[in-house]
């Protein structure tokens, strides 16, 4: 057994393999020692090899589902081996096979699967270093919806594309290196998987096509590479191949608006900056009510459109949804069109993952009956975006295209209502799967299997005639099959042919050979239909699975509305408006607040902005807690749920095109990547200087506040500098250097806002209001004392304030920017205040304090004081 052991573990390679034996599946060696760690098992032993023991671990194969999902959230792959091989009639060890590859990017059981966010598997390829312009090729899979797509880019960027796809796992050639900050697992495979001769024989063999043009990717050489080793990789994970993967799309980035990772997790899309879930604006909007319409709406929030037209369309659909329903709700007090349409998508199971399994072959019967309930819902739906459709308001093209496709694909309902059972039992082998009525043959099994009824009351007569035992009975249970009981007291009188099953405490329970013919006919019946019904469930699967690509269009299409009724709801709930699209670079919003944060709080002070060519570079000062980042982050968040096509939350906003957004807003170290707060921040800086333009949306907080104050500003002035001159981008700019409020004075694009505050007897007040013009002060030891920094501390810092502010603080940075004026270069010291200094100097050094009195000492202070000017 070891021997077979040891050939199916070279076969699975470095996958952790899970060896059935019996009931339980066990691993041996370094996977036992493994999986006992990741799994919490105990590690035993079994046998000896070279006089060692070997590590044995295993776990039983009905909770293996739920030790797998364990392996898998650890970014573990797992290879899964069954006995194939009849056990009664095997000589040696029972044949197995590896039937099974759980890898975390290729998961399709719905178990293994988090219902609301995709878990893709992508490949990685560099073409040749050194060559003049190295690109990086990206293909990446989501094997349960079978969506397969393909990108190019710099390698520099593709550390940015990853975060943006997000893999869950991630395959490279066996030589190659990837320098990526994602945390997902990495697989390797043989470097030729890439080749392009190769990679394109595998994908021409997969799409059974002579080439690929029809996908219009021949642009793509390095996806392609990626692309071949992908589909080998994915074929292998999967026991009935990847037929449900029918196209391989482009997916080009320049028709998004692009974020790098630091902007998908400052601006808190779909994790807070802690990392948790909530609250972020993905769980915000999300009140979808299919997990398939959660996942595309995640898919919107990091993948916002540059261009209006399809933003332009879900907008309208939007509008429509929400005026349809004000129109049905005034007019007949009824129920709202949204809210009808809410409570029938309610109702609607994971349609893109049942299509995915039924391509697979692996649907289960009780998703195949909640498949067949959710067709009921369908005509509804259709009705519903009618009713919105004849509302005079607005355009809706994009829900009458999404209607189209509101349906069960042709035959599929009737074949599911005439083959499946109202209540399917969960598995196949528990049999109560197909209906009765769709093959007679299965009822005629499953008639005599059931209907033994008459037939047993007939006997239990006959033979208590016969015995003249009037409590006899003929009886039936799961253990023990037919039997005959007779109370102890009567079992004398039983006849010859009455043979003995079990005996109770009171009771003997006999069989007679009529009996046992009568009990093997019926055994044999529930095996024969059991079996049938297997058979038959196969039959439907294959029947099924030509219609599985029309389903998954039927499930695009209701992720689609559930997304735009999820967005039209918010709005109407949060009193949200349509954002106008502009033509040109702008962002211009009126009474705009935070979606995440106005959310949280029960006051929100909505506030305006304006930027565009003229007025490119806003300056935002204030206090600390003023509320400046989270002004910043609510212009680029109402910028980002614009360009994905939603409501805003303003009371008016028009946004132009956008190519990217930036944002530098504080920074961790990263101790990992061995950089500190200062080189992140740098790092950060230099990527949004060099990418950057004029469509862009820059947000920059407190840059150079990692390293000493004039280096600090001196960065700082450069680089608001650079951006408003060179990358001219629209650019939001925090900062708690004062001397950059000077900037508008030089640059007219440039204008300076601030974060109102006021100071009460009882500490200062935050307005958390956008006023025009630089703050007048920082605030900075107010908001110290509001955080309990000790008075001692506070008074210390008061005083110290009051001097540095009574020497004029030296203010080295007049002279370190731009055009320095020789007025700026040196501080000049009036002549009569050196005149004065000498004085004083010379005083100071005629007192000896020791020698004098109190009185004397306090002369000669008001002597000193007389000195200054
Ligand atoms: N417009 C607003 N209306 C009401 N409350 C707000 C508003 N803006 C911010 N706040 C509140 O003020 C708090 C501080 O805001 P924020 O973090 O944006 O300040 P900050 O000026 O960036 O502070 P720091 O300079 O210390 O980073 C927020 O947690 C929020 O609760």
């Amino acid at each position: 057994m070891m021997q077979q052991y040891l050939r199916l573990k070279a076969e699975a390679g470095p996958l952790l393999l899970l060896y059935r034996m019996g009931d339980f599946y066990e691993m041996f060696y370094e996977d036992a020692e493994r999986g006992a760690r990741l799994l919490n098992l105990t590690l035993t032993r079994r046998g000896t090899s070279n006089g060692a023991p070997i590590p044995m671990a295993g776990v039983p194969y009905h909770a293996a589902e739920q030790y797998l999902a364990k392996l898998v959230a650890a970014g573990v792959s797992v290879a899964i081996c069954e006995q194939i091989g009849d056990p009664a009639t095997s000589k040696g060890p029972v044949e197995r096979k590896i039937v099974r590859i759980v890898t975390p990017g290729t998961l399709t059981d719905e178990a293994l699967l988090p219902a609301k966010a995709d878990r893709c598997v992508a490949a990685v390829f560099i073409s040749r270093k050194g060559s003049k312009t190295p690109r990086a090729g990206l293909a990446w899979l989501n094997v349960a919806s079978g969506e397969f797509k393909l990108a190019e880019c710099a390698p520099e960027a593709l550390d940015s594309e990853l975060h943006r796809i997000e893999p869950a796992e991630i395959i490279i050639a066996d030589d190659a290196e990837l320098d990526m900050t994602l945390s997902c697992a990495t697989a390797r495979v043989p470097s030729w998987h890439f080749e392009a001769e190769q990679a394109q024989a595998q994908l021409l063999a997969h799409f059974k096509t002579q080439s690929l043009s029809g996908f219009d990717v021949d642009d793509l050489p390095a996806a392609i590479c990626a692309a071949g080793a992908l589909i080998r990789y994915a074929g292998r994970t999967q026991a009935h191949g990847l037929a449900h993967i029918q196209t391989l799309s482009a997916d080009r980035a320049s028709q998004y608006v692009l974020m790098d990772p630091a902007t998908r997790r400052n601006l808190e899309l779909t994790r807070t900056l802690s990392g948790e879930e909530a609250p972020t604006l993905f769980s915000v909007l999300d009140s979808c009510r299919t997990p398939m319409g959660a996942r595309l709406l995640r898919r919107w929030l990091h993948h916002p459109l540059r261009d209006n037209a399809p933003v332009l369309a879900r907008q309208q659909a939007i509008s429509a949804l929400m005026q349809a329903s004000d129109a049905r709700s005034e007019l007949l007090h009824a129920t709202s069109v949204l809210e009808s349409l809410r409570t029938a998508l309610n109702v609607l199971p994971d349609l893109e993952r049942i299509a995915t399994r039924i391509a697979l072959l692996s649907v289960r019967p009780r998703e195949l009956a909640s498949l067949r309930d959710a067709f009921g819902a369908l005509p509804q739906l259709q009705e519903l975006i009618a009713s919105a459709q004849s509302s005079e308001h607005g355009l809706h093209t994009r829900l009458q295209e999404l209607a189209q496709h509101l349906l069960p694909p042709p035959g599929m309902e009737s074949l599911l209502l005439a083959a499946i059972d109202a209540e399917p039992a969960v598995q196949v082998r528990d049999g109560g799967v197909i209906a009765t009525g769709y093959d007679a043959e299965l009822d005629a099994l499953r008639a005599i299997s059931t209907d033994n009824g008459a037939y047993l009351l007939e006997l239990e007569a006959r033979e208590r005639a016969r015995t003249g035992i009037s409590t006899l009975r003929v009886e039936f249970n799961r253990v023990h099959g037919f039997f005959i009981e007779v109370s102890r007291a009567q079992a004398d009188k039983v006849p010859e042919d009455y043979r003995r099953r079990q005996t109770l405490k009171n009771a003997e329970r006999y069989i007679t050979p009529e009996l046992k013919a009568w009990e093997d006919k019926v055994l044999s019946a529930q095996d024969r239909s059991l079996a049938r019904e297997k058979w038959l469930f196969e039959q439907v699967l294959q029947e099924l699975m030509p219609m599985a690509q029309a389903l998954s269009q039927c499930a695009s299409a209701c992720a689609e509305l559930d997304v735009l009724v999820a967005l039209a709801h918010h709005a109407q709930h949060h009193d949200w408006v349509a954002p106008s699209l502009l033509d040109h670079t702008a962002i211009e919003i009126t009474a705009g607040r935070h979606p995440v944060v106005e959310r949280s709080i029960e006051r929100f002070t909505p506030n305006s902005c304006s930027l565009n060519p003229h007025r490119a570079l806003l300056v935002i000062t204030g206090p600390n807690m003023g509320g400046k980042s989270t002004y910043m982050r609510q212009v680029a968040l109402i910028a980002l749920l614009a360009r994905i096509g939603s409501f805003v939350p303003a009371r008016a906003a028009s946004i132009g095109p956008l190519d990217r957004i930036f944002t530098r807003i504080g920074a961790a170290d990263d101790l990992a990547g061995g950089r500190s707060t200062f080189m992140m921040e740098m790092t950060e800086a230099a990527a949004i200087l060099a990418s950057s333009s004029a469509h862009s949306l820059v947000l920059m907080d407190e840059i150079g506040r990692g390293t000493s104050t004039y280096d600090g500003l001196a960065l700082a002035w450069a680089i608001a500098q650079r951006l408003v001159t060179h990358n001219r981008a629209l650019t939001l700019f925090a900062t708690h250097y004062f001397e950059i409020t000077r900037m508008p004075n030089e640059q007219p694009n440039t204008a300076n806002v601030h974060l109102a505050a006021a100071e009460s007897p009882s500490g200062i007040v935050f307005l958390h209001e956008v006023k025009d013009g630089p703050a007048s002060r920082s605030y900075g030891i107010q908001v110290a004392q509001r955080a309990g920094v000790p008075a001692a501390v506070i008074r210390h810092a008061t005083r110290e304030l009051e001097r540095l502010e009574s020497q004029g603080a030296p203010t080295p940075q007049l002279g370190l920017f731009g055009e320095v004026t020789p007025a700026q270069s040196t501080i000049q010291i009036p002549s009569d205040l050196a005149e004065a200094q000498a004085a004083l100097q010379q005083a100071v050094n005629e007192l000896d304090p020791d020698r004098l009195s109190p009185r004397e000492a306090l002369d000669a202070l008001y002597q000193l004081k007389n000195l200054l000017p």
